[in-house]
């Protein structure tokens, strides 16, 4: 059971080498992204989400959509656990996974072998555990023998193959993702799809930001539309899509 409670949650971000004395000291709207404002002292600060309130269910597959810097990376980045609010009470209950960037601790120098451990360390797993699961990521990836060579010795798609491969083995109660995952060739890519499918269904709360409209339909039963950082609208896809996105597709 995941549950996703968020009371009048703000983020804010002090800029420490920019000026704010030109700036009032309440929070203006930019013409995009969050309010610019400046505290106290005289720093610029950034409002990248403001009084967000609102409940994650089990079953939820909420969708994220804003104009650029309207505060969705931000959110998600709340609820994976980078940022704390900076103001409100977020409550976040059930192991959360992200696949925001499955390339992430990905190190060059080292081998597919050794990346899985270093990549596995990083989604929370333990040594013990990334040994127990590595025939299983090794034999998804299906790089051969070049499991053992230099990743800087890869292509792009031999890259991506290794890193999805590791970066989905988890099955999380909370899934944070930013795009659908698709990589490789035409054989892996439906291999990909087929986990990524999978994972999408077992996890009990979804949280996906996208700019396309044609994902978060088909993924999502209900969306959010974030504006300088605030809850514009939410409600089911076609109200809010359709407020959004209005007749135009993507
Ligand atoms: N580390 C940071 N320091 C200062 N300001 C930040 C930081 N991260 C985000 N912001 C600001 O917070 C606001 C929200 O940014 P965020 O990246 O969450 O938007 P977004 O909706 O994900 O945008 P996009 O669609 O362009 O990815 C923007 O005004 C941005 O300038």
């Amino acid at each position: 059971m995941a549950i996703v409670e968020f009371h009048d949650v703000s983020v804010d971000f002090p800029i420490y080498n920019a000026s704010g004395r030109s700036l009032k000291k309440s929070l203006m709207r930019a013409a995009t992204g969050g309010q610019l404002g400046a505290d106290e002292q005289g720093r610029v600060v950034v409002r990248a989400l403001e009084n967000l309130t609102f409940t994650f269910r089990n079953g939820d597959r909420v969708g994220l959509v804003g104009h650029n810097g309207a505060g969705k990376s931000t959110l998600l980045r709340l609820l994976s656990g980078v940022y704390e609010p900076s103001t409100g009470q977020a409550k976040i209950e059930g192991e959360v996974g992200s696949l925001l960037d499955i390339s992430l601790g990905i190190n060059g120098e080292a081998t597919g072998r050794e990346n899985i451990y270093l990549r596995g360390g990083l989604l929370g797993l333990k040594r013990g555990e990334v040994t127990r699961r590595l025939d299983e990521i090794i034999a998804f990836a299906e790089l051969g023998d070049f499991i053992d060579m230099p990743v800087r010795t890869y292509s792009t798609g031999m890259h991506l193959r290794l890193a999805f491969s590791v970066s989905t083995i988890l099955r999380p109660e909370i899934l944070l993702m930013d795009e659908w995952l698709s990589v490789g060739d035409e054989n892996f890519k439906h291999k990909a799809e087929t986990r990524m499918s999978e994972i999408v269904q077992s996890t009990h709360i979804l949280v996906l930001a996208s700019h396309s409209r044609t994902l978060i339909e088909n993924t999502c039963n209900r969306v959010i539309w974030l504006e300088h950082g605030q809850v514009r609208m939410d409600g089911p896809p076609k109200e809010t899509l359709g407020a959004y996105f209005g007749g135009a597709h993507e």
